[in-house]
This record gives C-alpha cells, structure tokens and sequence, in this order.
C-alpha cells in the first residue's frame, strides 16, 4: 500500500473561485466539480462544532489540520492549513454581520470587561475581520460561553500588558512587528499560552519547509509507503523556470502554489501550468509540484490535542491524456476543496470515498506534532 503525502498551508485565505476558468475536461467517471454554492456549509459546521470538536483548553501548542488527497486511501496527499469550522468567507467580502464576542460573553456592558471577570479561561484574539467572521461564529462563542471562556479582541496599536489579562492569546498574524510584539510580551507573561508561537508557525508559512516536515515523517515502515509530490522551488528569475524542470527531471503539467502563505487571498492562488513553453509565463517565488491524479476527493483531516475530524472534499479531476494532449498555457485553479465542496453526503465510489485509516491519522498527527512544536 502507498501513501502519498501533500502538505497544505497552515495559514491560509479565502478567495472565491473564478467560476469555468479550469479547462479539464470531466473524464465520465469522476464526478463533476459541484458549483460551491449549491454545497451545504451548514452542515459541516456542525459536524466540526459538535463533539469531538474539543475546545479542551488544554491547549496543543501546534493547532493544525491536515488536507489529504486521496485516491482511495492508499494514494493520499496531505496538508496543513488553518483554523476553520465553517464556510469560506472572501477577503474582499463585505464583512456583513459579525457578531461582537465581548457582547456574547456578558449579559451587560461593559461586556469585554465583565464577562472576562466572569470567565474560567480570558482568550484574547488577534484575528483578520475575515478571520473574525469564519471562525468566531456565534455558535462557537455560545458554546465557549457555556464553558466559562470568553473571546476579548486584542488592540493591535496598544501594548499588550495594559490589555487582559489573557490566559491565551489567539492569533494569526505573521508580520515581523507584532512577532516581536508577541515575544516581548511572552517574556514578561510566560504563563500566557501564545496560539501559536512565531516561531513554531514560521517553518508552516512557507511551502518548502512545510513539505520538508511531512516528507521526512518515516511512516513507510507503519505503511508500505508513504511520499510526497516531487516539486522545486524557483525563488526568482522566471525565464529560469523550464532549465529548472528539466534539471529536476519533473513531469508536466505542474501546480504552480505561491511560496510563502501568509492568509492573504494572493497565497491560495494557483495555476497548473501544462506546457513547458509557458513556465516563465509564471510568477516567483513559488514551488512547482507535479500535479498527482487522485480520483478527484481530497480528505481533509483536522487535529487539535488529540481531537481528530476528517471531512470528504471535492478536488480537481484526474488529468489523463487527453487533457495532456490538448491544452496548453497556464490556468488558474478555482478554489477547490474549500469548505463549500464538501463530498461527505456525495453518492461515490465506496473505493474513492474511504476514509484514510484511524490509526494512520493517529500516527500523522503525533509524528508532525512531534515536529513541529
Ligand atoms: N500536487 C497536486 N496534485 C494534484 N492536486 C493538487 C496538488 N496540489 C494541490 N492540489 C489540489 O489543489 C487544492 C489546493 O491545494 P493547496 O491546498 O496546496 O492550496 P491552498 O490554497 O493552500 O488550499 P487550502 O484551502 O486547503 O488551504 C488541493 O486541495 C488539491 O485539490
Ligand atoms: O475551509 P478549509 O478547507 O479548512 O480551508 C481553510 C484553509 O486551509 C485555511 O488556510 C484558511 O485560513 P487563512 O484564510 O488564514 O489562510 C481558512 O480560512 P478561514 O478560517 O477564514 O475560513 C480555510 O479556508
């Protein structure tokens, strides 16, 4: 048995997918790529809210999931990316109807304030508005109520120890300035849980270290096999591309993902390039991975502590000949495998739709905890 292993980004946002911009055609025996807003969210909302969901706070210092592409189970890909429990939400979204955290955890204003005197467990957050919105859902903040935990939105343009106090600080910000900002206020505040440390999200925040990581798990002996996508590089110079591919003796077509993934829309945008020709047509720095058929599902497994979810999602379609012999260029990929293509009710191939093995995920999680902590 093989496993095939393909990381995801641990940061990553949300853009909505350019509708009938992929040119592959649907070879007749892989279903369709559903049009995401004909796709239940609600419901794997609550499947992800529910327990297991465990907001445990006995917090992991590494929170992360795992995407795998499968082909069966025996062919998967796996990745990391961020927190979500519901739909996608864009970037450039309007940010519609957030509801405030502070105004759940407090019968009376001022809310912030006095439901964090009421809490067991003060989460102090520092999130995008997008963020704000896909995961701070008013059925998350009901259920942290419930259990004594309040979510106090951080003030970026303040320092950190006039605010909370916190016994965790949530976040998901990358620049160089508030990195600092978190290790200096984590020297002085060591008892404060940082969700996650800069330091243990920096090797996730880019596409060939994270890679690196799932690579060197030695999971071969526990399965018959377990790899990667081959892939490479280019950090600059685009009209280097093709020398490069062959050098590295990589087969077309090609994903083309952005290097660095840093929850901006920008990072999630990415091309399958099927031509040689076209490859300085791309844009640097980025990693070149073969592009690897698996029946088009991906399994998408999230971890937190020991809780471990995994939904059934909808990928892009097995490439074949066909599609090798007719197109050409670079295309942009729409958004696949997002929250709205879930395939878990989907009427499929019992071969296709098997879920990878328990015991598998146990290991995958314990190994990459292990490793990136
Ligand atoms: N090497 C590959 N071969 C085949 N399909 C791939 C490959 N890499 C990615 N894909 C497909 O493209 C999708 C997006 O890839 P990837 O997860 O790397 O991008 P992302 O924008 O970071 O996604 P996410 O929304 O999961 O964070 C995958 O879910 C899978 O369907
Ligand atoms: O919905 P799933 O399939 O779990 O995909 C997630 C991505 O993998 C994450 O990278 C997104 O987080 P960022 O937008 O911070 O990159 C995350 O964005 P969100 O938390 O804002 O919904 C999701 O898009």
């Amino acid at each position: 048995r093989s496993v095939l292993v393909l990381p995801l980004p641990l940061v990553s946002p949300l853009i909505k997918a350019p509708e009938n911009n992929f040119p592959l055609p649907n070879p007749p025996d892989i279903a369709p790529l559903p049009h995401p807003s004909k796709l239940s969210r609600a419901r794997e909302a609550s499947a992800l809210l529910d327990p297991p969901f465990a907001w445990t706070f006995d917090p992991p210092r590494i929170s992360h999931h795992f995407g795998f592409i499968g082909h069966l189970w025996r062919q998967l890909g796996i990745g990391l990316a961020g927190m979500r429990l519901h739909g996608d939400v864009s970037d450039d979204e309007e940010e519609g109807a957030v509801m405030d955290p502070a105004l759940l955890s407090s019968s009376s204003p001022p809310a912030g304030a006095a439901a964090a005197a009421a809490s067991r467990l003060v989460v102090g957050y520092a999130l995008t508005k997008k963020k704000v919105k896909s995961f701070l859902q008013p059925k998350l903040l009901l259920l942290a109520r419930k259990k004594g935990i309040s979510f106090i939105p951080i003030d970026e343009t303040r320092p950190l120890s006039e605010q909370g106090p916190f016994d965790i600080i949530l976040h998901k910000k990358t620049s160089k300035e508030w990195q600092r900002f978190l290790e200096d206020y984590h020297e002085v505040h060591p008892e404060v849980t940082v969700l996650d440390p800069p330091n243990a999200i920096e090797h996730l925040n880019n596409r060939q270290s994270m890679l690196e990581e799932v690579a060197d798990l030695n999971l071969s002996s526990f399965y018959e096999e377990v790899c990667t996508p081959r892939q490479l590089v280019i950090m600059k110079d685009p009209s280097s591309i093709p020398t490069a591919v062959a050098m590295a003796g990589l087969t077309l077509p090609l994903v083309a993902k952005p290097l660095v993934v840093d929850g901006t829309s920008k990072s999630h945008e990415l091309s399958l390039a099927y031509d040689e020709a076209s490859l300085p047509m791309l844009d640097p720095p980025l990693v070149l991975q073969e592009f690897v058929n698996h029946g088009g599902i991906l399994f998408k497994v999230y971890i937190i502590g020991e809780a471990i979810q995994v939904v059934r999602r909808f990928s892009l379609p097995d490439v074949n000949t066909y599609d090798l012999l007719n197109n050409v260029g670079i295309y942009r990929l729409p958004r696949v495998s997002c929250a709205a293509a879930s395939a878990d009710h989907a009427d499929l191939d019992p071969r296709i739709a098997e879920l990878p093995p328990r015991p598998l995920l146990e290991k995958l999680g314990r190994e990459l905890r292990g490793r990136l902590v």
